[in-house]
């Protein structure tokens, strides 16, 4: 979220540069703005951070709460906290005000001492102009003297030459000549004089230079300080902005924004202001920057005063050693003439005293100048004509040479005026600075103090509407305080309530968990008794089941569910449509079409039971056979559902007829001490309705059932072997299994539609008694039941399939017939029923085990198989009974056996006929198994 902008104020407002030092490290930003933030924001208020809140004396918990009551005492601390802000600030206003004034003062002494300098050297010009003044005046009255002298020289001469002493003139002259000389080193004098304040005045020229200087690095130091404090300041907002940013912080954010935009906006204002006092009379805040460039300015002017007083100096100095070059080469002019003039007095006194010794020329000379002119007369009258027009000459020429220094005189006294005026220019021009200056230092004060009578106002003003709203908030706080502190007093109590509540929950939770396992193990002690109960239960009922099931001589069913294989494809066909009984062992679910059929048999197998636990229940019928029963266990389903993984198995993990064979051994080694048993094996399938022997040397052989004169079944020709071991039956059933490739032409399919039957016959004769007990194992492998029309075969295999069909439809009618209890049993409808009349309709324990497949695909043939072994499960055969003979009637069989010329290897116990029971069954031994 982007911090929100707020308008900057236009008006000028103080502000240091951002003292305060919000939260910027390890803050953490919060989601939303608190109530407080938002009634802050009613108040129009900048809020304040958390951590800038500090509640003094209040209770600290009181801030914790949330709910109008804290809301209040924050706004309350609030308010403070931005009363202390507002006088930090005018504090900090002050102070830069004092700064300024300071400024002020210090420049204004500065003026001062710049003012009281250029006054003395002022003074200095003007006493030098009236020293330069004096002596240009006493050096023209010297020369006034001098042409005086001189006027009055040549006209002493000239009485003298009309007869007049003119002796006092010489004194007259040879004393100006004196004055002329001492002024001349009055002039060197005052020039060393003036050289010397000339330096004086430099020096503090120099003097004044430094200080302004000094004053100027001052200030420039000042205004890089607050350049650097307001980067500082930038820095620093630059850093907030950076850092902060997120709701909590915006009005904080805010407030810096607002400084940022308030110092800009002084800054700006200021340098108009500055801008527009040096253009017109407008005010304006005094600005550092501005007011060195102002002094800088006052600087260069001053500099160049000081330089034009300066050039004037030096043209004064110039115009005075033009002078005084003039007055020494007057003064050489006039020692030269003063020594012509003397000469020529001297040469004029020396005639005049010559002709005065030779009174007779002159008077030769007066007389020739009246009546009669001698020719020497003439001559010296001529002479001293031309010597006295000369002297006119020269004096006329003095006379004019008087006149020139006379005006140059002049002009020094007019560039002397024309000085005094240039200086009285520069004192009116300085005067008219410095009257600038106060005006302006004057406006300066005026703005200085508009500003901070406006800013006291506006403080004043903000201060009045703070404690009008600290008054409120007070007030308010006043109100709600009693109730604040109930509160306070309601959350500590509540705060000790919650911090007990933990150990209150944890042994809540303690003493429930207790209890729950307490509960727990009470119910599972129940549980386990109920269990323990139940399985009693359970056992007993299989027991009363097994007894009944005996008694009632009920055909008994499993049923085997083989796991998913790769022939069952993928997708929605080889769904798992077969689910069992959590409870019950015997049940099974199937479902097809949205639709769940159940079906009970004896036991079910599912995919995970191994071969020694299907064997395990049905070990006791294998074993009963070894008392003499006659057993027949037969693996019914249709092709691919698993009958021959169970009724042979894998090599290494062999099936019922092996696991069967491996009991009876077991078994016989156990009662070898009573009994002496011999086991002997028939291997016979019947394909396409012929019975054949899988250990002939001719196993297509077509074999036959007959039945002898006891009505007992025996197959003439069929190869009994015994077998001691495991290794013989490994032996005898590999002979079958090559002797059953060998009569087919495809062994996979041939095994599926032939019966495969392992007959299994335990003769024990007790050792002690001599009685015999003579029991079968049929082991039976049907053929594949499924439909024909569903295999859509066709030919041979419609052939195959129909004895298939026939012999299983067989089966189905003997036990529908067994069922209903039918005094004809159609037994001879086909080989496979014929031949195991005894073991359905005899007295047999007969064991069907259903093998069906899991998935969708066979669905329909499961459900058949299923309905077929509730069918057959409903069969009674009746009890069934031991097959005993005893040691006499042993011994006479055997007798007779050797008198009668009769087949005497009953394929089965020599059942009567029909489904009569009780009837020991005889058997004959055929003599000697081929091996
Ligand atoms: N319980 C089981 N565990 C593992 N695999 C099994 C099981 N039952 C059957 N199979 C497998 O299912 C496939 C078919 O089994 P099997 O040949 O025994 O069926 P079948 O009913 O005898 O068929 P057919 O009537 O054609 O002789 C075999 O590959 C076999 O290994």
């Amino acid at each position: 979220m982007m911090p929100r902008r707020v308008p900057v104020s236009k008006e000028p407002v103080f502000r240091t540069p951002m003292t305060f030092s919000p939260r910027l490290d390890g803050q953490k930003a919060r989601p939303s703005p608190s109530r407080r933030e938002m009634f802050m924001e009613e108040l129009g208020l900048d809020s304040i951070s958390d951590a800038s809140i500090s509640s003094g004396d209040e209770d600290p918990e009181a801030d914790q709460l949330s709910g109008p009551s804290q809301c209040s005492l924050l706004e309350f601390q609030a308010m403070q906290i931005e009363l202390d802000e507002r006088d930090k600030q005018r504090a900090d206003l002050m102070f830069r005000i004092k700064v300024l004034t300071d400024k002020n003062k210090l420049y204004k002494s500065s003026l001062a001492k710049e003012e009281a300098s250029k006054k003395q050297q002022i003074l200095i010009m003007r006493k030098t102009h009236e020293s330069h003044l004096d002596e240009k005046r006493e050096l023209s009255k010297n020369l006034q003297d001098v042409i005086e002298e001189q006027e009055a020289k040549i006209f002493e001469l000239e009485a003298e030459l009309k007869g007049v002493t003119a002796s006092p003139r010489s004194k007259k002259t040879s004393s100006g000549v004196q004055r002329l000389v001492e002024a001349i080193e009055r002039l060197h004098v005052e020039k060393a004089q003036l050289t010397e304040k000339v330096f004086l005045a430099e020096n503090q020229i120099e003097n004044g230079r430094q200080e302004w200087q000094k004053t100027e690095e001052d200030l420039r130091s000042q205004l890089q300080d607050l350049n650097r404090d307001y980067n500082e300041v930038k820095v620093e907002l630059m850093k907030m902005k950076s850092f902060q940013g997120v709701t909590d912080h915006e009005k904080q954010l805010n407030k810096l924004e607002i400084a940022n935009a308030r110092l800009q906006m002084e800054l700006q204002e200021t340098k108009s202001q500055v801008h527009n006092g040096s253009m017109s009379n407008g005010v304006g805040e005094t600005k550092d920057s501005l007011e060195i460039q102002k002094l800088e300015d006052e600087n260069s002017k001053l500099r160049m005063q000081l330089n034009a007083l300066e050039k004037d100096v030096s043209s004064l100095t110039d115009q005075r050693n033009e002078k005084e070059l003039e007055l020494k080469s007057l003064e050489k002019k006039y020692n030269s003439e003063i020594h012509l003039l003397e000469d020529k007095l001297r040469q004029s006194i020396t005639e005049l005293s010559e002709l005065k010794a030779n009174p007779k020329v002159v008077e030769v000379m007066k007389t020739v100048t009246v009546s009669v002119e001698s020719e020497e007369t003439k001559q010296a009258l001529s002479k001293a004509e031309s010597d006295n027009s000369t002297l006119r000459h020269e004096i006329e020429k003095m006379h004019n040479e008087s006149e020139g220094y006379r005006q140059q005189l002049h002009a020094a006294e007019n560039r002397m005026k024309e000085l005094e005026n240039q200086l009285a220019q520069t004192e009116h021009q300085i005067d008219t600075v410095r009257e600038e200056f106060e005006q302006e230092l004057v406006k300066m004060e005026s703005v200085n103090e508009e500003v901070i009578r406006r800013v006291q106002l506006e403080s004043q003003q903000s201060s009045s509407v703070m404690s009008r709203k600290l008054m409120m908030m007070k007030m308010r706080f006043s109100q709600i305080r009693p109730g604040l502190l109930e509160i306070a007093e309601e959350y500590k109590s509540l705060r000790t309530i919650c911090s007990q509540f933990p150990n209150i929950i944890r042994a809540t939770v303690q003493h429930t968990k207790n209890e729950i396992q307490h509960a727990i193990s009470e119910v599972s002690e129940h549980n386990k008794e109920l269990v323990r109960k139940y399985r009693k239960e359970m056992s007993l009922r299989k027991k009363y089941h097994n007894e009944l099931v005996e008694l009632k001589g009920n055909i008994r069913v499993f049923c085997r569910v083989r796991p998913p294989i790769k022939e069952d494809g993928v997708g929605l066909m080889a769904r798992v449509v077969v689910t069992y009984d959590t409870d019950d062992d015997g049940i099974l679910y199937v479902h097809n079409k949205g639709r769940t059929s159940s079906y009970e048999v004896d036991k079910v197998f599912t995919p995970a039971s191994v071969q020694q636990e299907v064997f395990d229940e049905m070990k006791h019928l294998v074993i009963s056979c070894i008392d003499g029963f006659n057993v027949c266990i037969f693996a019914y389903g249709q092709t691919g559902s698993g009958k021959t993984y169970t009724m042979e198995g894998p090599k290494n993990d062999r099936g019922i007829n092996q696991l069967s064979l491996q009991c009876l051994f077991a078994e016989r080694k156990e009662k070898d001490k009573e009994w002496n048993y011999t086991i002997t094996v028939n291997v016979m399938e019947i394909y396409n309705e012929m019975l054949r022997d899988l250990l002939s040397d001719d196993p297509t052989f077509k074999l036959d059932i007959k039945m002898n004169q006891e009505g007992g079944l025996y197959v003439p020709g069929l190869i009994s072997l015994p077998v001691n071991s495991v290794d013989d039956v490994n032996r005898l059933l590999d002979t079958a299994k090559v002797n059953r490739a060998t009569a087919s032409t495809n062994m996979n399919e041939h095994s599926s539609r032939s019966h495969a039957l392992l007959c299994v016959t335990v003769t024990g004769t007790n050792k002690t008694t001599g009685n015999r007990t003579i029991g079968k194992l049929n082991l039976v492998d049907l053929a594949g039941s499924e439909r024909v029309s569903k295999s859509g075969a066709d030919g041979a295999r419609l052939k195959e399939a129909q004895n298939i069909n026939k012999s299983l439809s067989s089966l189905g009618d003997v036990i529908h017939a067994l069922r209903n209890k039918q005094a004809h049993i159609p037994y001879r409808n086909s080989k496979l029923t014929y031949l195991l009349q005894d073991s359905l309709g005899g007295d047999s324990k007969t064991l069907m085990v259903v093998q069906t497949s899991p998935v969708e695909k066979n669905v329909g043939e499961t459900m058949s198989s299923l309905s077929f072994a509730q069918r057959v499960r409903a069969v009674e055969l009746g009890q069934a009974t031991k097959k005993v003979e005893s040691a006499e009637i042993a011994t006479l069989k055997g007798r007779l056996a050797q008198y009668e010329d009769v087949p005497t290897v009953s394929y089965s116990s020599p059942a009567s006929k029909g489904t009569n029971r009780g009837t020991p069954n005889r058997s004959t031994p055929r003599g000697t198994p081929r091996k």
